[in-house]
């Protein structure tokens, strides 16, 4: 029997991302999912799904991405039942999670789970089902693995290894053997040596690809979007006993194996140091209010540094050479640390000319 899908491309221009909403229209109930939504959309999006009568019960996403924070999390928290998934070698929290071979099922369309790392690990692609009851041509739904003529960063997996990974290429045309993953990051002419950057240790610059702004936030929102619900009344999640589909996911350097995961192999992405805890509900941190109505501690430091003869802004200096702060507080103390040095420089030199 002929299916039919509901289908639309959706798109959050600020990370420059594309959210798929799937639906089986046969279906009493149009179950419909949502691939790679993002939190800023996630109004927009629940909008078109009620007026399309749509009944959404998955929220799921390609990879754990660090350009956006998914919306799985705030869909989870408006629209009850809705269970979230990634796959399970993303190692990211949702309440489902997928293999390669894996079926997710609206109604009688599915999609299948394909792995296709090479972006960040457990990057997967899933492809709508094979045979006549379902959308015709074949859908993939790719993340950030194939991207239109050109394809998903690389760098991410291989330039999180320890600096001391050895590294065998399978080509090499210059008489080149073997080399470390450090080596690399300083000799490659294809990576940035931007020293400013070394937080980042990872770049094209030939590319010009860049630190992905959102980063900091968005890759340790994505790793916990999972909040415990009840079971959806629709759909059905079938997990493969047969997996492998693609390519095999990449396993640790031999140096690893039996060593606790450290965090930057934990998820495909170099840990930044600086988080807070993410919210256990999976709500993204950047949601929380900052303090001081809200300005921040630093710009409220900036403000009162005028009236406080620039203490202030000393202590905002201090705090931020000394202390680790949310990266929004960032600007306020950058500023009140400008406002300082300038305030010492009116200091010395107009005591200097007395
Ligand atoms: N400037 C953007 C980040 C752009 C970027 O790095 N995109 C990633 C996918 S999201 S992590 C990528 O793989 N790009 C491939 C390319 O060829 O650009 C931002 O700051 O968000």
């Amino acid at each position: 029997m002929p299916c039919k899908l509901i289908f639309r491309q959706l798109f959050e221009k600020e990370s420059s991302t594309y959210t798929y909403l799937l639906a089986d229209s046969l279906h009493p109930d149009k179950p419909a999912l949502l691939i790679d939504p993002v939190d800023r959309t996630v109004d927009r999006d629940l909008a078109l799904v009620k007026e399309l009568g749509l009944k959404l019960i998955y929220a799921i996403n390609t990879h754990v991405h660090a350009d956006h924070v998914t919306g799985s999390g705030l869909i989870k928290t408006k629209v009850p039942g809705v269970k979230s998934i990634i796959s399970k070698a993303s190692n990211a929290k949702a309440d489902l999670f997928v293999e390669p071979g894996d079926n997710i099922y609206i109604g009688d369309i599915h999609l299948e789970v394909r792995a296709t790392p090479g972006h960040t690990l457990g990057c997967i692609t899933y492809v709508t089902g094979d045979g006549v009851d379902q959308p015709q041509p074949r859908m993939a739904f790719t993340g950030d693995a194939l991207l239109i003529r050109g394809c998903g960063r690389t760098d991410f997996q291989i330039f999180t290894l320890p600096k001391d990974t050895l590294v065998y290429p399978a080509h090499d045309y210059k008489g080149f053997t073997v080399s470390t993953v450090g080596e690399e990051m300083l000799y490659n002419p294809r990576l940035s040596k931007d020293k400013l950057l070394m937080k980042i240790t990872f770049f094209h610059t030939d590319l010009n690809l860049s630190y992905p702004k959102m980063i900091d936030i968005a890759v340790p929102s994505n790793m916990a979007v999972a909040v415990p619900v009840p079971p959806p009344e629709y759909g059905t999640f079938q997990a493969s006993s047969q997996p492998v589909m693609g390519f095999p996911q990449p396993v640790p350097p031999p140096g690893a194996m039996g060593a606790p995961t450290p965090e930057y192999y934990a998820h495909g992405y170099q840990a930044v140091p600086g988080y807070t805890a993410p919210d256990p509900e999976g709500r993204p941190e950047r949601h929380h209010r900052l303090p001081c109505c809200g300005i921040g501690l630093g710009w409220f430091l900036f403000i009162i540094g005028f009236l406080l003869a620039g203490i202030p802004w000393y202590l905002a200096a201090f705090v931020l050479l000394c202390a680790q702060i949310d990266p929004r507080e960032k600007p306020g103390y950058i500023v009140s640390t400008i406002a300082a040095v300038l305030a010492t420089f009116v200091l010395v030199f107009g005591l200097s000319k007395d």
